[in-house]
């Protein structure tokens, strides 16, 4: 369980295919306190640190993991938002995130407002995920409160801190990325009948 608040960024220093599986080595300022078994969201997907070496670690995605979200498009080099698991004795600054991604999304647009920078996704709807205005959604695992909602698009109103400590700072019209809806509204979408 996660809260959406990024810790740090982690750097991709190693990736293997095996079968159907990936192997990545992380890189992470907080290795040296993790235990293998523990959960790492590496932009909102939760994976199970499987090994340690010095200040990296290793995870494994499996073939759904990788199908559900951006893992296929990861490259060598490239940095990561990274939350541990939360503690029981923290605020909770974000939203209850479970690091379970429900689809991927592209950026249609960017524009500077009034000291914060607005973005707009799109994601296929056929899938029964809605936002609501002022819900929350967790965007490559950081948590956001929807200032638009639209049938297939939302925008959020990323201010400088965000902007700074997220790959938000690179964000492009045309990036894919992950979304895991607010996880209220995908029982009441169930219960009601809309996915
Ligand atoms: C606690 C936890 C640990 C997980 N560990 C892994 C993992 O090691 N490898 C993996 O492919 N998926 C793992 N998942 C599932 C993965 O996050 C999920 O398939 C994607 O987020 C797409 O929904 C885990 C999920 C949770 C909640
Ligand atoms: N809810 C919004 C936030 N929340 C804070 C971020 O989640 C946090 O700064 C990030 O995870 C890094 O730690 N930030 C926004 O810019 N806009 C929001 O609507």
């Amino acid at each position: 369980m996660f809260t959406g608040i990024v810790e740090s960024f982690g750097k991709i220093v190693k990736m293997s295919a095996e079968q159907g599986n990936l192997h990545l080595w992380i890189k992470s300022a907080f290795t040296s306190e993790l235990k293998v078994d523990q959960s790492v969201a590496h932009n909102g997907v939760c994976l199970t640190v499987v090994a340690i070496e010095g200040d990296m670690y290793k995870v494994t995605a499996i073939a759904e993991t990788i199908e559900k979200t951006t893992i296929g498009n990861w490259e060598v080099g490239q940095e990561v938002n990274l939350e541990r698991g939360m503690l029981l004795t923290e605020r909770l600054d974000g939203h209850i995130v479970q690091g379970h991604v429900d689809q991927t999304a592209v950026c249609t647009n960017i524009q500077s407002q009034n000291g914060s920078t607005v973005f707009t996704f799109e994601y296929d709807a056929s899938k029964g995920n809605v936002t609501i205005e002022k819900g929350s959604i967790t965007v490559d695992g950081t948590s956001l409160t929807v200032v638009n909602s639209g049938k297939n698009t939302f925008s959020v109103a990323i201010i400088p801190y965000t902007l700074e400590n997220t790959l938000f700072k690179t964000y492009q019209t045309g990036t894919r990325v992950n979304l895991e809806f607010d996880v209220i509204g995908k029982y009441v979408a169930r219960l009601i009948g809309k996915n």
